[in-house]
């Protein structure tokens, strides 16, 4: 089959459908997404309980500045809901659980004043990155030479304030802190703000899921968006049609923008060969992601037995939370679980995850009703829960990131200034992309 259209957009995850959208609303209705599986929404999914509901694998929560997220949900007709059951999260180091103070005096214990101190010198630091160009920071290249983990090291004299950070740092990271640039993991937080903005993240949930979004809008464009059609070649962008092929046919379009994961880039074959910029930063990238497990239960039953619904165990790496609906209908927690546990058997893995429920929530906690679990690890065509950059590559090749070459534009979360990483800059991502094809007059 032979398509002409104005303008081909691939990946129909939330930011190659925020695009789709933004152009389709400015009159373009030439347009076609081509999607590599047999869903939208990417990095946003939907999994039905057999008890009733659903749970979410991927992207859930949503934080009051996420604007361009939330003015996209009410358009969609979608109301949100609480993200979480209260409590502060409780800090798991040596086998012994602790609050983190969010202002500890001299009299404190002299770790939470190490966190404290060490906490303040990277959120000053965070602002010294600009949000749209972090490699013109000053001392960009020295804060790009070392690993997060590096800078961790150096900066905290406590064992259990190192650990802390470490474990803070890979709750929002899904990764190892040692595999990430330091400017990268600067620049990161800045985008959202700073770093207890990240906290009011996990505010909200939408009704029905994130998905939602991409499901209503793949509905309003309907035969626009196909899915199982994988782009392979992408060619002739440097020229005045672009040509993109895929199992649904040949594509020739005025204009191109890949909304995909940059790392999954390098899998499309480009004629003529991407700058060379932009091949050193496709192939730089690092994706990492937790391993997501749905504990059901048919009540809450430890609500108003423990203090918290939210653990952080620096030992194991697992992190859990309880997101059980707020009129206590039932009763769920979440898992994530670090990278480390993609490489064991399922079963092997859902009995750690057991006895940590176990030990955190009560013993009947090792009973759920349903287990659901997810490895992003190991999904085709996405790879990760988020994409970061190792040292030396920012501060090399990253002021190529947004730029357009030829005919095609970048979208994807990680080509945000605003919450990059995050289903917002996602969003953000897709309209400025169309924008910009709209500056190019198709
Ligand atoms: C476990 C997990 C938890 C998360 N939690 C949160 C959260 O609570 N809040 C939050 O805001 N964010 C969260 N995120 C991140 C958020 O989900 C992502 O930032 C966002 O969904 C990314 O959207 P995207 O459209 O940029 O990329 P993607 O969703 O990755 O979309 C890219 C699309 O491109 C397709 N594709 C790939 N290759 C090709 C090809 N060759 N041809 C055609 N199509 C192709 C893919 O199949 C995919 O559908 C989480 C993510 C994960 C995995």
């Amino acid at each position: 089959m032979n398509i002409n259209v104005n303008v081909a957009i691939v990946g129909a995850g939330i930011s190659g459908l925020s695009a789709a959208w933004e152009l389709y609303k400015l009159g373009i209705e030439s347009l076609i997404v081509l999607e590599a599986s047999s869903r939208v929404g990417g990095r946003t999914l939907n999994h039905p309980l057999t008890s009733g509901g659903y749970v979410e694998q991927g992207g859930t929560w949503v934080g009051p500045t996420q604007t361009a997220l939330l003015a996209l949900a009410a358009e969609m007709g979608i109301t949100t809901k609480r993200g979480k059951f209260e409590g502060q999260t409780l800090y798991g180091f040596r086998q012994k659980w602790t609050m983190l103070e969010a202002s500890p005096t001299l009299a404190s214990d002299i770790a939470q004043q190490d966190f404290a101190r060490a906490m303040a010198k990277f959120e000053a630091l965070c602002l010294t990155v600009p949000v749209e160009t972090p490699w013109d920071s000053p001392d960009a290249e020295a804060l790009d030479s070392i690993t997060m983990g590096d800078w961790i090291e150096q900066n905290t004299v406590t064992d259990e304030a190192k650990a802390w950070f470490e474990g803070c740092v890979r709750q929002i990271l899904s990764g190892d802190p040692n595999q990430v640039s330091f400017l990268w993991m600067l620049h990161f937080v800045h985008t959202a703000g700073f770093y207890d903005l990240l906290e009011t993240a996990e505010e909200f949930c939408l009704v029905g899921g994130t998905q939602q979004i991409s499901l209503k809008i793949a509905e309003r464009l309907g035969e626009r968006v196909v899915l199982s059609a994988p782009v392979t070649e992408i060619s002739g962008y440097d020229g005045s049609t672009v040509q993109l092929v895929s199992e649904y046919g040949v594509i020739r379009a005025q204009q191109v923008i890949v909304a995909m994961m940059p790392k999954s880039i390098a899998d499309i074959k480009f004629s003529p060969p991407l700058p060379l910029g932009h091949r050193q930063l496709i192939e730089g990238w690092k994706t990492m992601s937790w391993v997501k497990i749905h504990a059901v239960y048919e009540k809450p039953f430890w609500q108003g037995k423990i203090a918290t619904g939210h653990f952080l165990s620096v030992d194991t790496k697992i992190e859990v939370i309880d997101i059980s609906p707020e009129d206590g209908s039932k009763g769920v927690i979440v898992g994530l679980l670090a990278p480390d546990y993609s490489h064991l058997a399922e079963s092997e893995r859902q009995e750690i995850f057991l006895a940590f429920l176990g030990q955190t929530f009560g013993e009947a906690a090792q009973r759920p009703l349903e287990l659901v679990e997810f490895d992003w690890n190991t999904q085709p065509w996405i790879g990760g829960c988020i994409s970061a950059l190792p040292p030396g590559l920012l501060t090399a090749v990253g002021s190529v990131l947004n730029s357009p070459v030829g005919k095609i534009h970048w979208a994807g979360t990680e080509r945000s200034s605003i919450w990059v990483n995050y289903i917002e800059g996602a969003i953000r991502a897709g309209q400025k992309a169309a924008l910009d094809v709209l500056k190019n007059k198709v």
